[in-house]
């Protein structure tokens, strides 16, 4: 016998599965801040994105012309954040979120953007930002 289940009569939550890249503790320097002295000199900022892939095809063909090439991603993320500043880190996230949907056709991606060792006592602080969706 088949027994067929009809998910939403059933009641069942569907689990959407999806394969994740990520950079983590990806540093480089720009321009951020709101203070006068912030608008003059770059600062070292953390960087940890995630970037959701409109599919797993790359892992049965083994070819990154079926996936995004994160070393491409790397690259813009650089050249952008070289020539444009920012005075918030929220509005800096939302730039690299906005780039990685845009310019890679990533349907979700979350971006972490981290001051480091600016307040004493305060390793890191920063913001995330989760944007497009996994469903
Ligand atoms: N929510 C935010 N608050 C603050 C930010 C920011 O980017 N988002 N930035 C600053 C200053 O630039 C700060 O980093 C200097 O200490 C203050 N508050």
């Amino acid at each position: 016998m088949i027994l067929r289940l009809n998910a939403t009569t059933a009641g069942l939550q569907l689990t959407t599965l999806m394969d994740i890249l990520f950079l983590r503790e990806f540093k480089l320097d720009t321009i951020i801040g709101i203070y006068d002295w912030e608008r003059k000199i770059p600062q070292t900022i953390q960087l940890d994105v995630e970037i959701g892939l409109p599919n797993s095809r790359a892992c049965e063909t083994d070819n990154v012309e079926d996936t995004i090439d994160y070393a491409k991603i790397v690259a813009r993320i650089q050249e952008t954040l070289a020539a444009k500043p920012f005075s918030l880190v929220e509005a800096l996230a939302e730039h690299v979120a906005q780039l990685i949907i845009n310019e890679f056709g990533s349907p979700w991606v979350k971006v972490s953007v981290a001051k480091l060792g600016l307040i004493r006592g305060i390793k890191q602080l920063g913001v995330v930002v989760e944007r497009g969706s996994k469903g």
